[in-house]
């Protein structure tokens, strides 16, 4: 079996423990080397980088220098938010194939190995589960006032009384609009068929054949917000989505309805949605995702009583870095064995 060299880069968010799932591929004729991002430390790096990442791109993104200095004789990089910018790519000459151990591909430079030829693979559903979890359980929570009630209970105040218990209805009886149908939003949809919600569902780039197999409805945009008790946005952020969710969006909800962001800030026009809340032209929101994380102090969410906040913790499971690795194994696994198949066929 001919060898072939892998660097794989670990960071705050996959460590080298989860990384060394890894060695398995040592049967598949690799040589594994390990590095650690030097400019990543903990979780909070990790996020930090995807935001500069998403915001800017990949051209502002800092390069890691222990990758460039070790990555000259390597054929697979493998990483988890570390740069593979055009300064890495020089250096590379070897190269073969890069491997992402996250869904977006924002930190590699996709069109130059696109030009080179040079596939790239990614772990789409690495974190689909933990976040649908996420976006269906903010839906309870604002249906059942979980977060409003616990709040007042720690202040010492026992309130029997929510404004939207006058509208509110129960799961079953709720419809909810999902914008973007693609890891996430598909599986929240799966999800809610257990609570028997209707499920609208927006996504012009997945065939109507292909999401109502699963038992839910396509609609225009339009419906979807003027319809729907909860409308839960799951698109990637990009130059096309951006402020997907602004001011004539939100007038278009129902005034009872709530709004869930588990995907990013950058999506929704947050003045908007800040007037949106104070004005009460929706029922409430519940968001993961912010503009500046930490969220700063002072925030006009803050002061808000139709908002429930988390702190970016949607994607958070002790399982999503380990399934990162499995199915970057898993599609390297296949790589060298259609790549070993190749060379045969060759000889
Ligand atoms: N909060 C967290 O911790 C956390 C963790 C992981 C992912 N995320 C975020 O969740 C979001 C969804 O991730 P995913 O893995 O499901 O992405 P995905 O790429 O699998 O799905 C995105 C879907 O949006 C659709 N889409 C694109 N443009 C559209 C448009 N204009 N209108 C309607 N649909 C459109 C695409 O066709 C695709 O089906 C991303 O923003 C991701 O960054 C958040
Ligand atoms: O925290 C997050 O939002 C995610 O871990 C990360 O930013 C995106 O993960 P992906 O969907 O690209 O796997």
């Amino acid at each position: 079996m001919k060898e072939i060299k892998i660097l794989c880069v670990y960071d705050g968010y996959i460590t080298k423990d989860i990384m060394s799932g890894m060695k398995e591929l040592e049967k598949f004729g690799a040589h594994i080397t390990m590095i650690n991002d030097d400019q990543i430390k903990n979780v909070g790096d990790v996020t930090n980088r995807m935001l500069l990442l998403e915001q800017k791109g990949i051209a502002e993104a800092p390069t890691c220098r222990t990758l460039l200095e070790n990555c000259s004789d390597k054929e697979i990089l493998v990483v988890h938010c570390t740069s593979v910018n055009k300064e890495i790519l020089e250096a590379c000459s070897k190269l073969q194939a890069v491997v992402v151990l996250r869904g977006g591909i924002e930190n590699v430079d996709s069109s130059e190995l696109a030009k080179r030829q040079i596939p790239l693979m990614n772990a789409s559903l690495r974190s689909a589960d933990a976040v649908s979890d996420a976006a269906v359980g903010m839906m309870i929570a604002e249906n059942k006032n979980i977060a409003r009630s616990h709040h007042y209970m720690k202040e010492g105040r026992w309130v029997k009384s929510y404004i939207n218990q006058r509208y509110i209805r129960n799961m079953n009886k709720c419809t909810v609009g999902l914008i973007g149908y693609g890891a996430i939003g598909s599986r929240v949809a799966k999800k809610l068929k257990g609570f028997e919600s209707q499920i609208l569902v927006y996504d012009p780039f997945v065939s109507k054949e292909q999401i109502e197999k699963d038992g839910v409805k396509v609609v225009e945009l339009d419906q979807l917000l003027e319809t729907s008790d909860f409308v839960s946005v799951h698109l990637r952020l990009s130059d096309k989505t951006k402020k997907f969710m602004g001011k004539r969006e939100f007038a278009q909800m129902k005034k009872t309805a709530y709004f869930i962001n588990t995907a990013r800030a950058g999506l929704v026009d947050t003045e908007a949605l800040t007037d949106a809340l104070k004005n009460r032209e929706i029922g409430g929101a519940a968001i993961d995702v912010f503009d500046q994380e930490p969220l700063p102090k002072g925030h006009p969410y803050l002061n808000l009583e139709n908002v429930t906040l988390t702190s970016h913790l949607a994607g958070t499971s002790s399982d999503t870095p380990v399934v990162s690795v499995e199915i970057g194994v898993q599609k390297l696994k296949d790589y060298l064995t259609r790549m070993a198949e190749e060379d045969n066929e060759e000889d």
